[in-house]
């Protein structure tokens, strides 16, 4: 039976048992800026953030005011008890933290990128007992993501988490970044207690999407979320259209649903092992039918080799998924689901008689 995986002790005892609410501006602005959202967030969220070094795509945006905004955030917790929370991307910012006592550091899409960058952070977190997150680099690349999480874990940090903020992408589509939700299912797969914060805000850059996507990350087993908040955003000197207000974030908050990550009732669980037996068996024969379609491509491949013909007929690739995006849509399959279904069974297809053609 599937065990239901238990998040680090230091993180049950940080969210007890609820996800864990991170909250506040993209950046710290004034003094007055970030009390009043404090004030505002501070019976909502646990852990306070705001940006104080600003990596912006192109110069000339507002890149953040620096240190002297540590001494504010330090304000709010006096006032509000919050834990404070900003992002880091070289040891002179971690050391500033440090002084300031910031309790969580976060270390930026655009630094995950760069094994460098992560480790000379990890070599000045080394010795502390902060808790970190590390959120996933801009190019879905999980390797780069887990790669950074080792470089912070051999430096003997102990209290970590990922944060999955979304992944850049040249074509336009809905969402500011991407979410890829396979990236994060596969690294809860594979590194069960560590929790793994959503940001919904830096997926969508639309505050009016944010309620759908924090509510999926959630059914997605997410342990958290991280959700910009400003009093007056669309006055914000950066993300403003991805910021809410307090009230906005309350209205979210109490609008998700919080789902069992499993139960154990016998009526629950006998009609699931119907249902995954039944998915079992479709599974098998989906298997036993990619068998079959493979075999005929590799007696095409055969046929092509004899009659020195090309492995790649744009044409009839064409034909084949223009008709079952129409059949996919009779039968209430989305386009995208089968273009990317039939572009992997394609690509295989080629491969495989590739390797027959160019075989001696
Ligand atoms: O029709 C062919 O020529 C095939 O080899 C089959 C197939 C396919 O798998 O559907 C594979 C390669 C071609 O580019 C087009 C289609």
């Amino acid at each position: 039976m599937t065990k239901v995986s238990e998040k680090a002790l230091w993180f049950k005892q940080l969210s007890g048992n609820k996800p864990l609410i991170i909250a506040g501006p993209c950046s710290a602005e004034t003094p007055d800026q970030v009390l009043e959202i404090a004030h505002g967030i501070k019976d909502q969220a646990t852990i306070y953030r705001a940006g104080i070094w600003k990596p912006r795509t192109r110069p000339g945006g507002f890149e953040g005011v620096g240190a002297i905004g540590l001494k504010w955030l330090q304000q709010v917790k006096t006032e509000t008890g919050m834990l404070l929370a900003t992002e880091v991307a070289t040891a002179e910012h971690v050391e500033l933290a440090l002084a300031h006592e910031i309790d969580v550091l976060w270390i930026g899409a655009r630094t995950t990128v760069n094994p460098f960058a992560v480790q000379e952070i990890a070599d000045a977190l080394k010795g502390t007992d902060k808790i970190v997150f590390i959120k996933n680099p801009v190019n879905p690349d999980l390797s780069l993501w887990i790669g950074g999480f080792e470089r912070l874990q051999n430096a003997g940090i102990d209290k970590l988490g990922f944060i999955h903020r979304g992944f850049s992408s040249y074509e336009k589509i809905k969402y500011r970044n991407k979410p890829e939700w396979q990236i994060p299912i596969d690294l809860q797969i594979r590194f069960p207690e560590i929790p793994l914060i959503n940001d919904p805000s830096h997926i969508t850059g639309n505050r009016d999407l944010i309620q759908q996507v924090a509510q999926k990350a959630l059914d997605l087993n997410f342990d958290g979320l991280m959700i910009e908040t400003h009093c007056t955003p669309d006055l914000a000197w950066s993300d403003a259209a991805q910021q809410v207000t307090p009230n906005q974030l309350q209205e979210i908050l109490s609008n998700l649903v919080l789902r069992d990550s499993l139960n154990l009732e016998d009526s629950y669980v006998h009609e699931m092992n119907m249902f995954r037996t039944k998915i079992d068996e479709i599974d098998t024969q989906i298997l036993k039918l990619l068998r079959d379609r493979m075999q005929i491509a590799d007696e095409i491949g055969l046929l092509k080799k004899a009659k020195n013909v090309a492995v790649l007929q744009p044409e009839r690739w064409q034909e084949v998924l223009i008709k079952m995006r129409r059949e996919g849509k009779e039968n209430k399959l989305g386009e995208a689901f089968i273009t990317s279904l039939f572009k992997a069974i394609h690509d295989e297809s080629i491969t495989r008689q590739d390797h027959i053609i160019n075989r001696k």
